[in-house]
């Protein structure tokens, strides 16, 4: 139960947080962005405060369960009615959310951008279609098709040439990514499994791309690590085994070109990469990935709220 919220009214929320953060200072590790946005590290947990409008900030407090949390609202609630003033403002957090029932997209909206990109044509849907009747529920593991059209826009916008895939699964990603590379475009696709990747290579056939993709099938780091010194790209797509992100990534940025990028499939995990209950190796390693990618002065990254959350990070 680690995640709850609160919206204060307050007539300066920039001045707000910056006393509280000051106010704070010596019980708890502080830091006040050039933004305004102010964070709250506390042995039980987390609180970021950001304003929101002239008159509003908003608060983010994280916790490891119920009652860490709870601890979490009284410190930052208390400190925060003793700086304001004394018609103070009305604290009312929402009741806690675990991160895997965080509503990450809302429904409404994840159906609108669904239904407002280039549709996908005959060969996607039916790979889509195969895909659901071959694997069942690990159907799941398929990027969406807005994600698609996003890749292979961000593929032609890049004018990207040479391509690496991490996590083929049965091509839908792959299909769009190697579409959207001109003819003499080369996409090198790694994965483990033989059996996914045969529909995979099926498909690729019928979207005319099968000649520009080179599958190698064994553990990616072990494909990446035995590319030759020289061996650069211009686009890259991670969406494999969440362990080995941090690896992955860092063998890519050093043979991406500058101006290239690199595409970090499910950020969000469910939502659980904003929870810290949630310790499982997938978790801890998409949070260290995050912090990577974030701190890399080798690129600029943005992160977007698309599908399980996308990261892109531009080779500077
Ligand atoms: C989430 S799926 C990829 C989905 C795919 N991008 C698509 O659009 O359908 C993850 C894939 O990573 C592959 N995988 C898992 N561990 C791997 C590893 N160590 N090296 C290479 N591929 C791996 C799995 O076999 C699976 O096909």
């Amino acid at each position: 139960m680690p995640t709850s919220t609160a919206h204060v009214t307050t007539d300066r929320p920039e001045h707000s947080i910056k006393q509280l953060i000051s106010h704070l200072s010596h019980d708890a590790t502080t830091d006040l962005a050039g933004d305004s946005r102010g964070t709250i590290t506390l042995p039980e947990g987390r609180c970021v405060l950001t304003p929101a409008g002239d008159h509003h900030l908003s608060m983010v407090a994280t916790a490891a369960d119920a009652d860490s949390l709870a601890s979490v609202q009284d410190v930052v609630t208390r400190h925060l009615l003793e700086v304001a003033a004394p018609d103070g403002p009305s604290v009312d957090w929402t009741d806690p959310v675990a991160g895997d029932a965080l509503q990450l997209v809302d429904p409404v909206v994840g159906d609108y951008l669904l239904t407002h990109c280039t549709p996908a044509d005959e060969v996607l849907t039916d790979l889509a279609g195969a895909t659901r009747e071959a694997a069942g529920g690990a159907a799941r593991m398929q990027i969406a098709q807005d994600e698609g059209a996003l890749l292979g826009m961000l593929v032609k916008l890049v004018g990207a040439r040479r391509a690496v895939e991490v996590g083929v699964f049965t091509g839908y990603s792959s299909t769009c990514i190697a579409r959207a590379l001109p003819a003499d475009g080369h996409l090198l696709a790694c994965d483990v499994s033989t059996e996914w990747t045969s529909i995979a290579r099926e498909y690729w056939k019928r979207a005319g791309v099968a000649d520009r993709i080179d599958l190698r099938i064994g553990p990616a780091i072990d494909t990446l690590r035995a590319l030759p010194a020289d061996e650069t790209f211009d686009f890259a797509f991670i969406d494999a085994d969440k362990p080995s992100y941090p690896d992955y990534y860092e063998e890519i940025v050093p043979r991406l070109r500058p101006g290239g990028l690199v595409v970090l499939d499910n950020v969000f995990q469910g939502g659980r990469t904003f929870d810290p209950a949630f310790q499982d190796e997938n978790q801890v390693a998409i949070r260290r990935v995050n912090e990577i990618v974030m701190q890399d002065d080798r690129v600029e990254s943005v992160m977007l709220a698309v599908r399980d959350g996308v990261t892109l990070a531009r080779k500077r």
